[in-house]
C-alpha cells in the first residue's frame, strides 16, 4: 500500500528537515546564477517563474482555492500543506441543472467563459478514470508520447509494466525504436519524453478555411532518437507523458493529423463531457456579459445550442510527474474556436494559470484538485494563453491513496503524478472533413 512520505506542511515549516534540505539543494544550484529580474518577462512568464520555485516554497495568497469554500474537502486540504485563497479573484456562482444537487459551478468575471466545477467527479469516478487513463487509454492503437522513440508493444506500457512486477525481478525490457545496440548511454534525453517544459510550436490557428490545407499536409512526425537506450518498463512508465484521444493529434507539431482518421471517443467520456456541458446554465455565464457579441464567429454566439451541438471529437490525456510543467500556450488546432474545452484534473493538484489572448495580461492563478473540472468556452477563454507551472508535491487525496482490489498499484504511481484529461471538439457536428475515402 502506497503511504504519504511528507508529513503535512514540512515543506513550508523553517524547521522540518524537508525545508532545510530544499534550501540547501537552492543555494547549491542557484550558486552561479544571475538572479536579477528580467524586466523583459511578460506577465505571464513571471508568474510561471514564481509558481515554478522550489525555494522558498511559493505563496498561494493570490491562487484562487475554491476547496476551501467545501466542508468535505478539508483532509484534502491539509495534504501536502498547499492551500490558496477563496477569496484570491473575484467569482460567481452559477445555476447548474436539478440533477447536479450537492455540486456547484463559478465562473471569473475577468475570464468570460472559464468555468470552474469544484469536486464534480465523484471519488470512485476519479479512480475509474485513473484506470481508463493508464490501463485502457494509454496504449494501442491511441497513440502516446513514446511511440516516437520506443516500440511499445499494443498492451500499452502501463500493462507491460505491471506485468513485470508480477514476475518478480525479471523485469520486460522497452525497445528504442531507432537501433542503438552499439550506441554509449544516452547523453541527452530527447525532447518528448524529459522532464520540465514542454517544447511547444507556435502553428496559426484552426479555421473552417485553413483546416483543409492542414488535412492534406501533415507536418512529418519527429524522427525517434538514437541516443535512447533500452529501459525496463517500470522506468519507461514514469516517461509517459500524453496519450491522444480521438482526431490523431501531435503535441511536437501541434497538428492534428486528419488523413489519419477519426478514432472513437470512448463513449463514456464523451458521456461525462456532454453531461457537463448540458448541466451548465450558460445564460449564466453569456447573457450578462457586456462584450459577450464579439468575437463568436460570422453567425454570433451559439452558446445557446451548445446541449444540441456540443459534440467531443478529439482530446489528449495529459500525465504529469510532480517535477513537469505545461509551458504557456493556446489551443488553436481546433476549427471549433469557441465550443466548449472539458478538462478533468485527478491525483495531486497542481497550479493552472489562465491569461488573455497574448502573454501581456496578467494571468489568474488557479488550484485544481482531483475531480475538478474546468471549462475553457467563448472566443476569451477558449483562445487564451494557459499553462501549468506546477503540480503540488504530496497533495494526493487520500482517497486514491486507498482502494479495492487492483488500487495499490495505481495509488503507487498517482503519489508522484497528475492525470489531465483534456476533451475537445474540432469541427461542429454533421461538418465531414474531406479525407481520402478510405479514412472517412
Ligand atoms: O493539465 C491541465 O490542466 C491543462 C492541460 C492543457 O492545457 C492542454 O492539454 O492543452
Ligand atoms: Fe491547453
Amino acid at each position: 500500500m502506497a503511504t504519504s512520505t511528507t508529513t503535512v506542511a514540512s515543506i513550508h515549516d523553517p524547521s522540518s528537515a524537508e525545508y532545510k534540505k530544499a534550501r540547501r539543494r537552492y543555494l547549491k544550484t542557484t550558486r552561479n546564477r544571475d538572479n536579477r529580474v528580467d524586466y523583459e518577462w511578460t506577465p505571464f512568464r513571471a508568474a510561471e517563474k514564481k509558481y515554478k520555485a522550489r525555494f522558498p516554497p511559493p505563496d498561494l495568497s493570490n491562487v484562487l482555492d475554491l476547496a476551501t469554500l467545501d466542508e468535505s474537502r478539508r483532509e484534502e486540504l491539509a495534504q501536502g500543506g498547499w492551500v490558496g485563497r477563496s477569496d484570491a479573484v473575484e467569482w460567481k456562482v452559477i445555476r447548474l441543472s436539478e440533477s447536479n444537487s450537492g455540486r456547484k459551478a463559478y465562473t471569473i468575471p475577468r475570464i468570460p467563459g472559464l468555468v470552474i466545477l469544484p469536486s464534480y467527479i465523484s471519488r470512485e469516478a476519479q479512480r475509474d478514470m485513473i484506470r481508463w487513463s493508464l490501463r485502457d487509454h494509454a496504449r494501442y492503437p491511441n497513440e502516446t508520447n513514446l511511440d516516437t522513440h520506443y516500440i511499445v508493444p499494443q498492451e500499452g506500457i502501463w500493462n507491460i509494466s505491471l506485468r513485470s512486477q508480477q514476475r518478480d525481478g525479471q523485469e520486460e525490457t522497452i525497445h528504442p525504436r531507432a537501433s542503438c545496440s552499439s550506441q554509449p548511454p544516452p547523453a541527452e534525453i530527447p525532447e518528448d519524453t524529459k522532464p520540465g517544459p514542454r517544447k511547444l510550436i507556435s502553428n496559426p490557428p484552426a479555421s473552417p478555411d485553413t483546416f483543409q490545407d492542414i488535412a492534406t499536409s501533415p507536418k512529418a512526425p519527429a524522427p525517434p532518437s538514437n541516443t535512447v537506450a533500452p529501459a525496463p518498463a517500470s522506468s519507461v512508465v514514469r516517461k509517459l507523458r500524453w496519450a491522444n484521444i480521438g482526431w490523431s493529434y501531435h503535441w511536437g507539431s501541434k497538428q492534428y493529423d486528419f488523413s489519419k482518421g477519426k478514432a472513437e471517443v470512448d463513449p463514456v467520456l464523451r458521456g461525462v463531457c456532454r453531461r457537463i456541458v448540458q448541466s451548465i446554465e450558460w445564460a449564466d455565464v453569456y447573457a450578462e456579459d457586456d462584450s459577450s457579441q464579439e468575437g463568436w464567429g460570422p453567425e454570433g454566439p451559439d452558446w445557446m445550442c451548445w446541449d444540441e451541438t456540443y459534440d467531443p471529437d478529439a482530446g489528449i490525456v495529459n500525465f504529469y510527474q510532480t517535477k513537469d510543467t505545461l509551458m504557456a500556450h493556446v489551443d488553436r488546432s481546433e476549427v471549433c474556436a469557441t465550443s466548449p474545452l472539458v478538462s478533468i484534473s485527478l491525483g495531486n493538484a497542481a497550479i493552472f494559470l489562465i491569461g488573455g489572448l497574448t502573454r501581456d495580461t496578467e494571468p489568474t492563478a488557479v488550484l485544481l484538485r482531483s475531480g475538478d473540472v474546468v471549462i475553457m468556452s467563448g472566443p476569451a477563454c477558449r483562445r487564451a494563453y494557459h499553462g501549468v507551472p506546477r503540480i503540488l508535491e504530496n497533495t494526493l487525496p487520500t482517497h486514491l491513496e486507498e482502494g479495492d482490489d487492483d488500487w495499490a498499484v495505481y495509488a503507487d504511481y498517482m503519489q508522484t503524478s497528475r492525470i489531465n484529461v483534456n476533451v475537445r471538439q474540432v469541427f461542429p457536428i454533421g461538418f465531414t472533413p474531406d479525407l481520402p475515402n478510405d479514412k472517412k
